[in-house]
């Protein structure tokens, strides 16, 4: 998909919302362990219940790995459960030399070979363009490269001041010769609702995948604030707020009424922008 599809399809749902899909066996809802496969189940009836408020899903690939081959197999099956005009997001946050870059790249991209092709994957940069470019090689897919992550440890590295400003910030000035917005998106966390103007002026045009809304506690009103562009730009992922919103039977439905308090919000963002 690329960006113009991803803002008509923000446009038409009215909603740029992305749903996080990430799976706990031990949090299922207890009438589903009936199921062959419990977690793939679940995974089939929040996507059934939530796809027409979502522009995107993101499942987080550590909570299918850690069920092992049974993990992969509902990681590519719940890839094939979400409808083809939803962006795809692996959250994967590979990154290697080169030659292993590349075969991560074909894990996620490569449908022939890895039974999956999704639109995206997100990047750690720390390694350089050259652990980098093996995405960017599948020119009709996307990176999203980790630049201000939401949780506490950003402050580790991310903000050292360099020679030429935080690290955060070179990240994304280099790499934004790497590739353009139509194959760069970056990761900021909605915890740093400060740093958005910031980032917007090194990264006007790019999409922003924005994690940590919901449990994380992050606000929406303060990242829109600083971070929608002309094009939207903002891809805001919640997971656990959504996917575990209610534990019983009606599991799904209150997924879905948690996706939709935050579409809503939305498509009053949207509209007060004039953006739709
Ligand atoms: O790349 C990510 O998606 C990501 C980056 C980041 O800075 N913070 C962050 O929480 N995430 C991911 O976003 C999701 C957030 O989940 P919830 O906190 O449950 O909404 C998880 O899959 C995280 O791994």
């Amino acid at each position: 998909m690329n960006k113009k599809q991803l803002f008509d399809q923000i446009k038409t749902k009215k909603s740029f919302l992305c749903v996080g899909l990430d799976p706990v066996l031990e949090n299922i809802p207890q009438h589903l362990l009936k199921y062959e496969n419990p977690v793939l189940e679940f995974n089939k009836q929040i996507i059934d219940a939530t796809k027409d408020l979502c522009v995107a899903y993101k499942p987080n690939t550590a909570f299918y790995e850690s069920m092992g081959l049974k993990g992969w197999d509902t990681l590519i099956k719940t890839w094939a459960h979400i409808p083809k005009d939803i962006f795809t997001i692996a959250d994967a946050k590979r990154g290697d030399i080169g030659n292993t870059s590349a075969m991560y790249a074909d894990a996620f991209f490569n449908e022939s070979k890895s039974q999956m092709s999704f639109d995206a994957i997100t990047v750690a940069p720390y390694m350089g363009k050259d652990s980098v470019s093996p995405f960017l090689n599948y020119t009709d897919k996307w990176v999203i490269l980790l630049a201000l992550t939401s949780n506490a440890g950003h402050s580790d590295f991310q903000l050292h001041q360099t020679p030429d400003g935080k690290l955060y910030e070179e990240v994304i000035r280099v790499s934004s010769a790497w590739a353009n917005s139509e194959q760069l998106m970056y990761v900021v966390g909605a915890t740093r609702g400060d740093e958005f103007a910031n980032i917007r002026r090194l990264a006007p045009d790019n999409f922003l995948l924005v994690p940590g809304v919901g449990a994380q506690g992050g606000s929406l009103a303060d990242v829109c604030e600083f971070g929608l562009n002309s094009e939207c730009g903002l891809l805001i992922n919640s997971s656990r707020g959504i996917i575990y919103a209610g534990k019983g039977e009606d599991f799904a439905e209150k997924a879905r009424e948690e996706a939709l308090k935050l579409q809503v919000e939305m498509e009053q963002i949207l509209t007060a922008a004039q953006l739709i």
